[in-house]
């Protein structure tokens, strides 16, 4: 059989084999799908280190353990409630488990697989030694109070205080998870197991936060588009940037974005997108945060304040732009967004979210041949600061902002060279292979030497 064939079939035998694992779990099958058919036939190509036969991509989908468990709470209105909540331990190679926790009515096990499966590739990437995991539960904090946040998170710590633990797995935050409930778990995780250790990351500083990690996500995927723009012989300079979301990953990504002299007209919430052709300045991002992090407002009251229009239920990826950060959450880019991307002249798409865009988009934006980065590689600079704020714990020092933001710049520009340097043919740079390929060899080769574990 022709080399290519043989790869075919062997891609179709781990999915089946995948898929009969793991059914109605879709979110988990498209994560595993886009590694396979990049990993598959690059462990084909390499028989001589033996990656087949020590099963190492069916090791990697099955997690180490999953917890499940109940969260019972007690609202304002002193009414009982409960929700689900979960830790996926995936993989712990190259160190302890590490990844966020998202608080979101969507979150459930396959959601939580998927994020977990990336995080593998992604903290892989960092150059730290990050093992995998990730978390959260079923609650909605929107429209709650902080005292009903506050003793949602108590309660979800009760559990999970019993499996987590500074050399073990240290959660962080993700969608609905920042520094108000990084702290109310901290809280509780100290009051229950009498440790004051860097079990989380994402702390405020008073109590061990690193400097630069609220900014790390948006800005690394900044830093990440600037290594491949410039690249291919253009620049940020000028450019119309198209950003969805307007959380933690997106407000940073505009403050960089404007730092380096472009130009940001969109940003979004789950009820709408604002356009914004002055673009949004400096005073315009300040009046971004306070609303979403201190009001904890909606989207729309930006157009009101500043006369932009304001696009109700609908996404921001039919204006036009040179490079879009989609930075809200996973299949918020389909075929038809993918189109009027491609249609509107977009250069450039950098994923600020995880997965963001469907299979399909992917597959469009390849064909186009504009520049498409996964957020496994472009969004990495979040749980790499992550992993400076583990150093700086265990060393019992704060860095300053000027020394993170250099290593954060440091291991953006060192993952853009890994991806070039996997995913090159023919002068062009596949970002897909190249993450796929260079967060998956550390990983596999730090499993073969620990034996069949
Ligand atoms: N925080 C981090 O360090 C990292 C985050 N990420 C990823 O970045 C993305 C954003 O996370 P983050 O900024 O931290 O989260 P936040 O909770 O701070 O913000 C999330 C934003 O996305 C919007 N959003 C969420 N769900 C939907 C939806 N179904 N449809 C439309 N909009 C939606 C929210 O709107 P609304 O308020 O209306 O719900 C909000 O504007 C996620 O995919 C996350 O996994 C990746 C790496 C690290
Ligand atoms: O900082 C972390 O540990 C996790 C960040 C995260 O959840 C992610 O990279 O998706």
């Amino acid at each position: 059989m022709a080399a290519s064939s043989q790869a075919d079939s062997a891609l179709a035998s781990f999915m089946e084999w995948f898929t009969a694992r793991n059914p109605g779990e879709p979110e988990f099958t498209q994560a595993v799908s886009e590694v396979a058919e990049v990993v598959v036939p690059y462990i084909a190509a390499h028989p001589e280190k033996g990656y087949a036969e020590a099963k190492i991509l069916e090791r990697l989908t099955e997690p180490d353990r999953v917890f499940m468990f109940r969260v019972p709470w007690m609202d304002d209105q002193g009414v009982f409630q409960v929700n689900r909540g979960y830790r996926v331990q995936i993989n712990n190679a190259i160190g302890p488990y590490k990844g966020g926790l998202r608080f979101h009515p969507t979150v459930n096990l396959s959601v939580l697989k998927f994020l977990a499966f990336e995080q593998i590739f992604k903290n892989s990437l960092t150059t730290l030694p990050l093992g995998a995991g990730k978390g959260g539960a079923d609650f909605d904090p929107k429209g709650k109070s902080d005292a009903e946040v506050m003793r949602f998170c108590q309660s979800f710590m009760t559990e999970l205080c019993k499996h987590i633990g500074f050399v073990t797995d240290v959660p962080a935050g993700d969608i609905g998870v920042g520094a108000r409930e990084i702290g109310y778990l901290f809280g509780q995780y100290k009051r229950i197991r009498g440790h004051f250790t860097g079990v989380l990351t994402g702390k405020s500083l008073q109590y061990g936060g690193s400097l630069i990690r609220p900014e790390a996500t948006g800005y690394g995927n900044v830093y990440f588009s600037r290594e491949a723009i410039q690249h291919v012989d253009r620049s940020l300079e000028g450019a119309v940037c198209s950003v969805s979301g307007s959380g933690n990953v997106a407000q940073y990504t505009i403050e960089k974005l404007n730092e380096l002299g472009a130009k940001v007209v969109t940003v979004s919430d789950s009820s709408g997108f604002v356009h914004d052709p002055e673009g949004i300045d400096k005073a315009r991002l300040a009046f971004i945060m306070a609303l979403k992090n201190e009001r904890r407002g909606r989207i729309k009251e930006y157009a009101d304040e500043f006369g932009a229009s304001f696009h109700e239920g609908q996404k921001p990826w039919g204006i036009a732009c040179d490079y879009a950060y989609p930075s809200a959450t996973q299949n918020e880019i389909d075929e038809d967004d993918a189109r009027a991307l491609i249609e509107n002249g977009c250069k450039g798409i950098f994923e600020g979210a995880n997965m963001p865009c469907t299979h399909a988009a992917i597959g469009l934006f390849q064909g186009a041949e504009l520049l498409y980065a996964p957020g496994k590689a472009s969004n990495a600079g979040g749980v790499a600061t992550s992993g400076l704020e583990m150093s700086q714990n265990k060393l019992g020092l704060q860095w300053t902002r000027e020394e993170v933001d250099q290593k954060l710049t440091a291991i953006m520009r060192d993952i853009h060279q890994k991806c070039v340097e996997h995913g090159s043919t023919d002068g062009s740079v596949d970002y897909v292979k190249g993450a796929n390929i260079a967060g998956f060899e550390k990983v596999a080769q730090a499993m073969m030497s620990q034996g069949l574990v």
